[in-house]
Formats: structure tokens, C-alpha cells, sequence
């Protein structure tokens, strides 16, 4: 049955607002936030897309923490079994995403500069380009491979936000990301208010958030089942 809440949404501000709060009175590293969140893609992604569907994932990561969201998904994926190729054309110098890379590297799991090509070989693939702290127009080298998520054929699962989607108004009415709706879509911690206009299957990830952080932003949420680290929603946030 579905059943609508109020306060199922956090806003940008509040996302970045509440992401302090974790590291603070949560006393949470930015390593465990991540990992936790890549986890909660990847157990999405196997829920999608069992591995009978066809193992290639492409994974195109961004600069930000979104990017690095991607990155722990493919390291997860790989250890079920998946075959993850990794487009992150915007490598952040940062000793984290350093880390990350190499554990990938140590999996032999592939990167590569051609996001078209890899595309084509490819049986699904995770947005992890931009969440919370996108904002105004795409900038190279994003435009292209946004509007190649358009339009695949292939399905396509979102962290946190459908790349280029603005987080309180939505999908952009112009640009690359005009018209793209992503197949599915992970929120992270809770979902964001551009939920309204999404339609695809939605999960709630992010299994970090404590009764006391919960009700400072006054977040209604589902509860997670035994060892789950996703929960799925009604597409606009809605508990199922
Ligand atoms: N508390 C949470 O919910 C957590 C969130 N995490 C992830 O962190 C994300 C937010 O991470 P960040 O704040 O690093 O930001 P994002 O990863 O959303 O994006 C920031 C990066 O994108 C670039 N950028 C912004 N607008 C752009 C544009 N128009 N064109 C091209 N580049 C643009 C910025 O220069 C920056 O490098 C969340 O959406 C989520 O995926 C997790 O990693 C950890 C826990
Ligand atoms: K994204």
C-alpha cells in the first residue's frame, strides 16, 4: 500500500547540512559515508540487475563524492561477480579517491576515456557523475556522456540525483539533461526533493543515519530490513 509522508525529502542545503552533522555529531569518517553509500548502489544494482542480465556495468563517475560513490559500487560489484568498467574522465588528487582507484586497479577492474564505446559493450550502467552539490550548466567533458544516458537503451541507475537534474526543481529544461529519466535511482540518506518528478524504481540507501540526526531534520523514513542496505520507495519517496 502506498502511503504518503511528509518531510520524506531533504533539501541541498539540508543534504549538505545533515553530511556535516554526520561527520560531526555522528562521529563518521567521509571514508565510511562512502563506503556505506557504494555499498547501498551496489546491492541496488544486484537487485536490478542480477547477474543472469548480463555482468558489464559501466560506471561513470564524477569529480565529487558522487563520483566516489561509484567508485565503491564497482569495487563491490566486482567481488559478486560483474565485470564494472570505469569512465572518471575528472580524477580528484585527493588521497581517498587515490585510494579507491588503486583498489580497483589491484581487481583489474579497467578504465577507460571512451565513454561511447565502452557504452556499446555494456548491459547496464550507474550515473555516479553528480549528486547534492551540482548546480548551473554541465561543463565538459559531461554534456555528451549525459545526453548518451538519455539515450541508451540500456537500463540506467542514478546515485543520489539524475546527473544535470537540478536538486530542489528537477529535470533541466534545456541542455543535455533535458528529457533524460534515468531507469532507476538510489537516494542517499534520504531522498531529495527532485524525487516529484521521477518515475522509474526508487531505493532509499545510506544505512548511517542515527534517531537523533534523523529527528533534527524531522526525516520520516522506512526502516531497513535485517541486513539490507537499500529499501525501495515509491518513485516520488513514498514508503511502499
Ligand atoms: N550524507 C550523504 O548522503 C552522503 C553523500 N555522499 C555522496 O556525496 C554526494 C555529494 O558530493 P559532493 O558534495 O562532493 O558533490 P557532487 O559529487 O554532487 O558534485 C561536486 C562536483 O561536481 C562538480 N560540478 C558541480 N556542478 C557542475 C557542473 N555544472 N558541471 C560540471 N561539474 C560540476 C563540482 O566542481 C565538484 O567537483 C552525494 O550526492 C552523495 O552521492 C556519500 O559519498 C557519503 C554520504
Ligand atoms: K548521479
Amino acid at each position: 500500500m502506498l502511503c504518503a509522508y511528509s518531510h520524506q525529502t531533504l533539501s541541498a542545503k539540508n543534504a549538505i547540512a545533515l553530511d556535516k552533522d554526520l561527520m560531526s555529531i555522528g562521529a563518521f569518517s567521509i571514508d565510511q559515508l562512502m563506503e556505506l553509500a557504494g555499498l547501498s548502489v551496489s546491492q541496488a544494482v544486484y537487485r536490478l540487475h542480477p547477474l543472469g542480465k548480463g555482468k558489464r556495468i559501466l560506471i561513470a563517475c564524477g569529480p565529487g563524492n558522487n563520483g566516489g560513490d561509484g567508485l565503491v559500487a564497482a569495487r563491490h560489484l566486482s567481488h559478486y561477480g560483474y565485470q564494472p568498467i570505469i569512465y572518471y574522465p575528472k580524477q580528484s588528487k585527493n588521497e581517498l579517491y587515490q585510494r579507491l582507484v588503486t583498489q580497483l586497479k589491484n581487481l583489474d577492474v579497467p578504465f577507460t576515456e571512451d565513454f561511447q564505446s565502452a557504452l556499446r559493450e555494456s548491459h547496464h550502467v550507474v550515473d555516479a557523475i553528480f549528486g547534492f552539490s551540482f548546480s548551473g550548466d554541465v561543463r565538459e567533458p559531461f554534456p555528451s556522456v549525459i545526453e548518451a544516458l538519455k539515450t541508451t537503451s540500456l537500463p540506467v541507475t542514478s546515485v543520489d540525483a539524475p546527473s544535470s537534474w537540478d536538486i530542489e526543481e528537477g529535470p533541466p529544461k534545456s541542455g543535455p539533461g533535458k528529457d533524460f529519466h534515468p531507469t532507476a535511482l538510489v537516494s542517499l540518506t534520504a531522498p531529495k526533493p527532485l524525487v516529484k518528478w521521477f518515475k522509474g524504481r526508487h531505493f532509499l540507501g545510506g544505512r548511517f543515519l542515527s534517531p537523533e540526526i534523523a529527528g533534527k531534520y524531522n526525516l520520516d523514513l522506512p526502516e531497513y530490513s535485517g541486513i539490507d542496505q537499500i529499501v525501495e520507495l515509491g518513485p516520488s519517496g513514498q514508503k511502499l
